[in-house]
């Protein structure tokens, strides 16, 4: 099995992208608004940071937005080589999305609760570039997208992963602790985190280093 990728997710200053590329992240992820979590940055700051990145690492703004119009008007101002879609939206947005922004990656982000989630994955993967799939509830009042420190049931994420064409990240609780039996579960391509690797809201460089080692154990 193919070790994954690694994309480390909140990242809130040029400091933390470069300890994080240090460490082996292939990606990173910049939180713009949304309605709960704890990784949002502004916009001005999450451009700043793009600027920062060398080439060839990926960057992924995290948007909750819904509309084409809108979405890609905040890639505009943030110019991120991947859009990540934290908020449910139909094929045909994706499909909208393509023709406004040829060369950018879309990332759709799957909730993954029932077997509804499932459904929702296998309709969206061949529309985009990749699913990511993370806990979170959609349906509440206050939406929680994702952020939240928690595992899901890694085994409908597996049924996921083993129905769509699309490479699938796994998000959602993990940690050096835990990534081992959530690889060997789900067998995904990449891994996301934001809190697993944060002590006091910070990006913890020895938490960073026992992650790694146990992806690559
Ligand atoms: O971090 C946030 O504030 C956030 C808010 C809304 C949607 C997504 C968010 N972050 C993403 O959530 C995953 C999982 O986080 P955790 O490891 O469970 O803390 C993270 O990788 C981001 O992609």
């Amino acid at each position: 099995m193919p070790v994954p990728v690694v994309k480390i997710c909140c990242i809130m200053s040029e400091a933390e992208a470069a300890l994080a590329i240090m460490h082996g992240a292939s990606a990173l992820g910049l939180v713009s608004h949304m309605p709960s979590g704890p990784g949002v940055i502004d916009e001005a700051l999450i451009g700043r940071i793009v600027r920062a990145v060398p080439a060839g690492i990926e960057t992924f703004l995290l948007t909750s937005l819904q509309t084409p119009a809108e979405i890609a008007a905040q890639h505009a101002r943030c110019s991120t080589t991947t859009l990540q879609l934290v908020d449910h939206v139909s094929v045909e947005v994706h499909h909208h999305l393509r023709r406004l922004l040829p060369g950018v990656r879309l990332v759709q982000v799957v909730h993954v609760v029932d077997d509804d989630s499932v459904g929702y994955a296998q309709e969206c993967a061949p529309a985009v570039d990749a699913l990511l799939l993370d806990s979170g509830n959609p349906a509440l009042a206050v939406k929680e997208l994702g952020g939240t420190g928690r595992t899901h049931d890694w085994q409908l994420s597996r049924r996921i992963r083993d129905t769509v064409a699309a490479p699938v990240y796994l998000a959602g609780g993990l940690t050096a602790l835990n990534v081992r039996h959530a690889i060997d579960t789900v067998h995904p391509y990449g891994l996301d985190l934001c809190s697993g690797v944060r002590t006091n809201g910070q990006l913890d460089a020895g938490k960073l280093t026992t992650f790694m080692q146990a992806v690559t154990a």
